[in-house]
């Protein structure tokens, strides 16, 4: 479903290189998880694929369904079904979730050839929709994400997952600033959302989030590059070692050697 190939990315503004040469194939079906210190690149990576025009990609590829995606701006990313769930949601002041939802749905359904909903229709779909994340129907008339608490905001980043549908989706520290209740809510909702013809990329600092959805891959984030790859085996290894032997990998990979 998504190939990254030896990505290459720099801030717009100032040249700063960020991503170093990412590799990343993610098949239809499969949950991922990548981990790693802060400021490695994982929120720039999963920001990147959604097509943040605040980076320039100087050199490699990101391929969707077999296609580059490179020249698509983001609406047009989201038309084919890639979504992401910010690390840091936006309030809307004046927007209701409602409105901004149904505009989004309608907009990616018109595209994809399916049919657009009415106000009275579209209340019907995202009944079952809220149910998935245990949301409150007064959360649709409420200004997108003004006045939400943290894990408020996280969990009605799920929720705008639940009704858009994604093929592909990024979650950027989704799990951060949650309650356990809320955790295993989001959890749950993310594994109903997650079935064979989708794929999910879990951005993510904690292993917890992983006893509630078990990643088929996790890769380890460092300084611009994917190092390591492994199991859900790795996520529990590094919440008990850190990232501090991976450093030592990633240096002698870097003097060309293997790692
Ligand atoms: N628009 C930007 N302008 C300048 N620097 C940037 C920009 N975006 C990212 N960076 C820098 O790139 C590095 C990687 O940032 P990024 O947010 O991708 O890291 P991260 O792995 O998600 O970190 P965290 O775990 O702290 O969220 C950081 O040093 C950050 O300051």
């Amino acid at each position: 479903m998504l190939e990254i190939k030896d990505l290459h990315v720099v801030v717009e503004e100032d040249g700063t290189e960020i991503l170093k040469g990412v590799n990343l194939t993610i098949n239809k079906g499969e949950i991922h998880a990548i981990m790693g210190p802060n400021g490695s690149g994982k929120s720039t990576l999963s920001k990147v694929v959604a097509g943040h025009p605040a980076y320039e990609v100087t050199s490699g590829d990101i391929l969707f369904e077999d296609e580059s995606i490179l020249e698509l701006d983001p609406e047009e990313r989201a038309h084919l079904g890639i979504f992401l769930a910010f690390q840091y949601p936006v309030e809307v002041p004046g927007v209701t979730n409602k409105t901004l939802l149904r505009q989004a749905y309608n907009t990616i359904a018109k595209e994809q050839g399916r049919e657009e909903l009415d106000p009275l229709e579209f209340e019907d779909y995202v009944e079952d929709r809220l149910e998935i994340v245990e949301m409150k129907k007064e959360f649709l008339d409420r200004s997108v994400n003004a006045g939400f608490s943290g894990g408020e905001k996280k969990r009605n980043e799920i929720f705008q997952m639940a009704v858009l549908n994604p093929k592909l989706s990024f979650l950027d520290e989704t799990d951060s600033g949650l309650d356990i209740d809320a955790l295993k809510v989001v959890a749950k909702g993310i594994n109903h959302l997650a079935d064979e013809d989708k794929a999910v990329c879990l951005v993510t600092h904690y292993q917890r989030i992983l006893d509630y959805i078990v990643p088929d891959h996790v890769h380890v984030m460092l300084d611009g590059k994917i190092v390591k790859s492994g199991d859900k085996e790795l996520a529990v290894k590094l919440e008990d070692k850190g990232y501090d032997w991976l450093t030592d990998l990633a240096s002698v990979s870097v003097n060309g050697e293997s790692n």
